[in-house]
């Protein structure tokens, strides 16, 4: 990654002008400067990053939070009220897909239309057009009018179209929640390409689990401020904390937040580039812990990051991963069944109470998890002063590498369905090396191969 940042935005506020009533806009226009009917509202206050070539950057916050005004004005569609922004590259924006649509011209036309507002000519768009059509698959639709396309067939072609164009820096907003999950997935294996070939990206989610997928870093945005930037999987579980805490506590904890010590940040951006490749780098370490074929416990082997959510009366202790006959363990064998087991105590009585669990790899990625029971069919009333032992039996099927466990507990109270306790990387645990195995990628699916000459 080189050292001067490809996007760097400084000190950015984003006010608009907000009026109670349309009457108010008209005699805004007649007073002009003598008199105010509009109020100001800070949609991107005082917003300061910098983000590197070669980064894939996740905005994750609340609704309204401030993160498609802040694209939108890294994307040159809005201007900042104050501060400066400075972009080096050509931008491709995936925001507002086929905004810029006649929807009288045919989709070929568009494409064309598309492609000259950004800046390509005929002959660049003749040599791309191909893969373009090919990309948005929608067959002879591309030479009708884009009015008769379904929506699904607009974002299709709009998004091919930012997708083919050559461009330095891509920018994706919600927009790929649109079409069939077919769709998503090429939609989401072009931005994969895009970052293998060192492109930079900039992506806004509400999914805390594609940004730890796609991200190096992300940011958290809320009000307007951005709260906290750092490596990915550690904003998520920040954010994930944040909106599930009781609306008493938001405040202070979005204090903490902002408070967290700066140098803890800088340390998390150094090591978000091995972050990336961390599956591998976690297999290689296990690797010197090759299978003897028995499980083993490793008291070095410790989570040193567990996030805990706002408790409501209910503590979660003494989790522990055990063999079936009862030995504490953390270095386990592929295959073999283990119970995850932990401790609940009531501090407060609850009712229709389930118990839950989580299995992740360090990327965050929710690989599998299981609850107690169905909703609605917990247990009925448990009061104060009981403590449960929890025990889900489970069998890793898994590439070698290190994995985390949640454990959490849920009850219903007026508000719905809500956590009474949640706690994230409760334990760690690695799956030993096996020298013979040929499996790749995570999960085992027990796949076996044979093949057979035929000339
Ligand atoms: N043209 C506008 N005039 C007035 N307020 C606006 C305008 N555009 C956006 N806002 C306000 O600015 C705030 C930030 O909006 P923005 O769309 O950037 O949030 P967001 O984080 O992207 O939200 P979401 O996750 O819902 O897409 C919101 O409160 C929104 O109502």
């Amino acid at each position: 990654m080189e050292s001067k940042p490809v996007i760097s935005i400084q000190n950015v506020i984003k006010t608009y002008k907000v009026y109670d009533k349309p009457l108010d806009r008209l005699k805004q226009s007649f007073f002009r400067g003598r008199r105010q009917y509009y109020k100001e509202f800070t949609a991107v206050n005082n917003v300061s990053l910098d983000i590197m070539k070669g980064e894939t950057v996740g905005i994750i916050g609340r609704n309204g939070s401030g993160k498609s005004t802040l694209l939108q004005m890294i994307a040159g569609t809005l201007t900042p009220t104050s501060g400066h922004i400075e972009v080096s590259g050509k931008v491709a924006a995936l925001l507002e897909l086929g905004s810029g649509f006649n929807p009288d011209f045919t989709g070929r036309e568009n494409v064309y239309m598309n492609g000259a507002i950004l800046g390509l000519d005929r002959i660049q768009i003749d040599k791309l057009f191909d893969d373009i059509a090919s990309f948005a698959d929608i067959g002879d639709f591309i030479e009708q009018p884009v009015k008769t396309y379904s929506s699904g067939m607009y974002v299709r072609l709009a998004f091919a179209v930012q997708a083919l164009i050559p461009k330095e820096i891509l920018i994706v907003d919600e927009a790929l929640s649109v079409g069939d999950e077919l769709f998503q997935r090429k939609c989401f294996a072009k931005i994969d390409e895009f970052k293998k070939q060192g492109g930079t990206i900039l992506f806004v989610s509400h999914s805390g689990g594609s940004i730890i997928e796609l991200c190096d870093r992300a940011v958290l945005m809320d009000s307007g401020e951005c709260l906290i930037v750092g490596r990915s999987k550690r904003i998520v579980n920040l954010y994930q904390k944040f909106i599930y805490a009781p609306a008493s506590k938001k405040d202070s904890m979005r204090k903490e937040i902002k408070n967290l010590n700066a140098n803890e940040t800088i340390k998390e951006v150094v090591v978000s580039s091995n972050v990336i490749n961390g599956r591998e780098e976690l297999s290689n370490s296990s690797r010197k812990n090759s299978a003897k074929n028995q499980a083993m416990y490793d008291p070095e082997l410790k989570v040193h990051d567990s996030v805990h959510y706002e408790s409501r009366g209910v503590e979660i202790f003494d989790p522990q991963i055990l063999t079936l006959s009862g030995e504490k363990v953390n270095l386990l064998i592929s295959g073999e069944k283990y119970v995850w087991r932990y401790f609940v105590k009531f501090h407060k009585s609850s009712e229709n109470v389930r118990f839950g669990m989580m299995l992740k790899p360090a990327t965050g990625l929710e690989l599998g998890g299981a609850a107690t029971a169905l909703q609605g069919q917990g247990i009925p009333q448990v009061i104060i002063g009981q403590v449960f032992q929890i025990d889900f039996m489970f069998v890793p099927r898994l590439n070698a590498g290190t994995y985390f466990l949640n454990g959490g507990v849920v009850g219903i109270t007026e508000e719905g369905e809500v956590y009474l306790e949640r706690k994230i990387d409760l334990a760690v645990f690695k799956i030993l090396y096996e020298e013979e195995a040929l499996m790749t990628g995570i999960v085992d699916f027990s796949i076996s191969s044979e093949y057979t000459e035929i000339s």
